[in-house]
């Protein structure tokens, strides 16, 4: 399923949330990365018609969403799991999905059921299908989640921060999940977790300050920080001056840091770089365009 967006702006009492985003992708899974208010839920919700664009474009497997017909038939092949889905608690999530089936024009009973049944098995909750939405777990709810963005079987599916606030076991599990739908599926993933992108996106897209500012493979994205990364060790203050610190740990007697510079820190030892390494080099390269 091809997803073109052309010069996409979108503006909030004048301020511009994203701001002519061109983005082209279709097929297997895409990360969507930056820092809060980047745009990313305006422009998840801009791709499933949930909001109309200040100007720009979006076709999504042909189907251009500034016409009515368009979508329609775009709301019929996608899937979405925003941020906060509202559950019905007193519901199980066997009869969730039936609703949900039926929103989605899914008139015959029985083959919503069957789908209900298919995709709880998918997503590992069919011994929990008569279990009240409101009983459940974070995880189980995000598995429910996961499974009303696939009633219908869209061949789009967008989904907002999947794991956050899940356990690690709860997150490895969730990250497969989502890998399967993307060898059948475009999956555009949105996250603040480097850890599932690296381990589930061949491609990726960073947004910072509503422009697009790296749209390419994941591992490009880590060599964005190559010849500029460095880990200092110290007992003192933080690194300062003109760089970025991409990560930091506490380690015996003091902190590690990594940074990315132009010039070596006092004390910095080069390093090859990780995704967040690369991810913090694209950000202070899109804050140094922006001075
Ligand atoms: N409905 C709205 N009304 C006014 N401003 C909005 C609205 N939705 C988003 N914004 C603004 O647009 C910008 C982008 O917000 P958006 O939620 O898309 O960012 P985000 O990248 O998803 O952030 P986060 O990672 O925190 O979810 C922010 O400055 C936000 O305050």
């Amino acid at each position: 399923m091809d997803v073109t967006i052309t010069d996409l702006t979108k503006t909030f009492g004048g301020q511009p949330a994203l701001d002519a985003v061109n983005l082209a992708f279709g097929g297997g899974m895409l990360g969507l990365l930056g820092p809060n208010g980047a745009g990313k839920t305006t422009l998840m919700r801009l791709l499933t018609g949930v909001l109309r664009p200040t100007s720009g474009r979006v076709v999504v497997g042909g189907h251009d969403l500034a016409e009515r017909s368009g979508r329609t038939a775009v709301k019929r092949m996608l899937g979405y799991l925003p941020q906060h889905l509202e559950l019905y608690p007193d519901l199980t999530a066997r009869e969730f999905l039936d609703y949900i089936g039926l929103l989605k024009g899914m008139a015959d009973r029985r083959v919503r059921r069957a789908r209900a049944a298919e995709l709880l098995e998918e997503v590992g909750m069919s011994a929990a299908a008569g279990r009240r939405l409101g009983g459940l777990s974070g995880g189980m709810r995000r598995r429910v989640g996961i499974a009303q963005a696939l009633m219908g079987d869209p061949r789009l599916i967008v989904v907002d921060e999947p794991t956050a606030g899940l356990d690690p076991e709860e997150r490895m599990r969730f990250r497969s999940l989502l890998a399967g739908l993307g060898e059948r599926r475009t999956v555009l993933l949105s996250t603040h977790i480097l850890d599932d992108v690296a381990q589930t996106c061949p491609d990726v897209a960073v947004l910072a300050a509503g422009r697009v500012v790296y749209h390419g493979p994941t591992s490009g994205l880590t060599g964005a920080a190559e010849g500029r990364t460095y880990q200092v060790d110290t007992a003192g203050p933080q690194p300062a001056g003109d760089l970025t610190i991409a990560n930091a740990v506490a380690i015996a007697g003091g902190m590690r840091y990594r940074v990315v510079a132009e010039t070596a820190p006092p004390d910095g030892l080069p390093v090859a770089p990780v995704l967040e390494d690369g991810y913090a080099a694209v950000m202070r390269d899109a804050r140094g365009r922006r001075r």
